[in-house]
Formats: structure tokens, C-alpha cells, sequence
């Protein structure tokens, strides 16, 4: 799999598709796009140059925010097959913010390949869903995490 067919982040209401991470209509965020494969979810995302930390290698930064809303987007996924919907099943995808975000650099990234972040969904606990995410940059993985997200409360409703 070289890229994602249908990504949650492309069913979120327009109004919730700004994230700087994943929003589809922030022109000048990373446009993250996470999608089913098989048990698994994907998120793919080449490093531009200026992501760097030291040259040749990827700023982590970048990375935990790859991991941030490769969780987030995972959980949506999660709730939306748990309710026996796939992203192209409904215009209306669930929506999920970070609760907390865990991050393990496990060997420097190198730049000039393109990173893919699976996710395995670890647990439902109510409103919360947990997801494991592993970062791989060509065979090497580089980076673990873990987020727990919760089910967008009306608070984030401006
Ligand atoms: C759709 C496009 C959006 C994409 C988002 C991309 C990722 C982001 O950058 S999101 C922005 C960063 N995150 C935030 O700003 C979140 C700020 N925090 C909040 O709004 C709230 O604290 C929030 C939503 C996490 C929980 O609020 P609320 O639902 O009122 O809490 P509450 O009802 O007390 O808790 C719900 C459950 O979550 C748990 N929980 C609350 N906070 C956390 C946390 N930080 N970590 C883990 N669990 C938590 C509670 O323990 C509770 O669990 P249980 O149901 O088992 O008792």
C-alpha cells in the first residue's frame, strides 16, 4: 500500500478540517490523511526538507505530530467501523482530540524517504480509545507512541 484511498480526515465537516496536522483545507499544515489497512491503520507522509533537525534527518517534532493525529484519526476510524461504517460510508465522520500523547525516538529518521505511521487500536474505555503507533521510515522503525483520544466534546464547537 502506497497511499490511502479513503482517509477519515477527507469526511470530517468543514469546519473541523482546519487541524494544522491533519486538516484537508489547511494549505499550510501537513494534510495527514489515515485510512484502514486491514486491522491496521495508515497514515504516509514525506518529510519536506524543511523538517529537519539535523541535516539528514527529521525533526521529531514533526514526527509526534504525525503520531498525534495518525491516533486521533485512527480512533475515528475505530468508533465509525465499531458503528459498521467505513470513511465512504457517511458524509459525518466521529471526531476525536488528543488526551495524551506519548512519543519513544527510537533511532534517527532519515529525510528523503517517505514515513509511514500503524496504528493498532488497543483499547475502548468508554469515550477514550487508545491506539499503539509505529513510525517506519523504509523497513527501519524508527519511532513508537501512543495516544489516547477522546470523543470531541461541544466545547471545541465555537
Ligand atoms: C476532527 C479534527 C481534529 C483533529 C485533532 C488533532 C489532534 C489535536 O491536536 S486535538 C487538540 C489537542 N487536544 C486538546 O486540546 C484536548 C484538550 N482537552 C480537553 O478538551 C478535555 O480534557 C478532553 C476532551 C480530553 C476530555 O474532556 P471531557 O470529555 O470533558 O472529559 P471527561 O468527560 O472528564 O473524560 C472523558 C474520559 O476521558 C478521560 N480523559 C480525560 N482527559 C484525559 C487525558 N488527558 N488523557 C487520558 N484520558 C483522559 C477521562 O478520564 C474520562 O475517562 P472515563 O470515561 O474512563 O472516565
Amino acid at each position: 500500500m502506497d497511499q490511502v484511498t479513503h482517509a477519515i480526515q477527507d469526511y470530517y465537516p468543514e469546519d473541523f478540517a482546519h487541524c494544522f496536522g491533519c486538516g484537508r483545507m489547511n494549505e499550510q499544515g501537513h494534510q495527514f490523511r489515515t485510512g484502514w489497512d486491514g486491522d491496521k491503520t495508515v497514515t504516509i507522509y514525506s518529510p519536506k526538507e524543511k523538517h529537519k533537525a539535523i541535516p539528514g534527518f527529521v525533526y521529531g517534532g514533526l514526527i509526534a505530530s504525525l503520531v498525534d493525529c495518525h491516533g486521533t484519526g485512527s480512533a475515528a476510524l475505530v468508533k465509525h467501523r465499531d458503528n459498521g461504517l467505513e470513511p465512504e460510508d457517511a458524509e459525518d465522520a466521529p471526531r476525536f482530540v488528543t488526551g495524551s500523547l506519548a512519543v519513544k525516538y527510537l533511532k534517527p529518521t532519515p529525510q528523503g524517504v517517505p514515513l509511514r505511521a500503524v496504528g493498532t487500536h488497543e483499547k475502548t474505555e468508554g469515550k477514550k480509545i487508545t491506539i499503539k503507533v509505529d513510525v517506519y521510515a523504509e523497513d527501519a522503525l524508527v519511532v513508537t507512541g501512543e495516544v489516547t483520544a477522546v470523543e470531541m466534546p461541544d466545547t471545541f464547537k465555537k
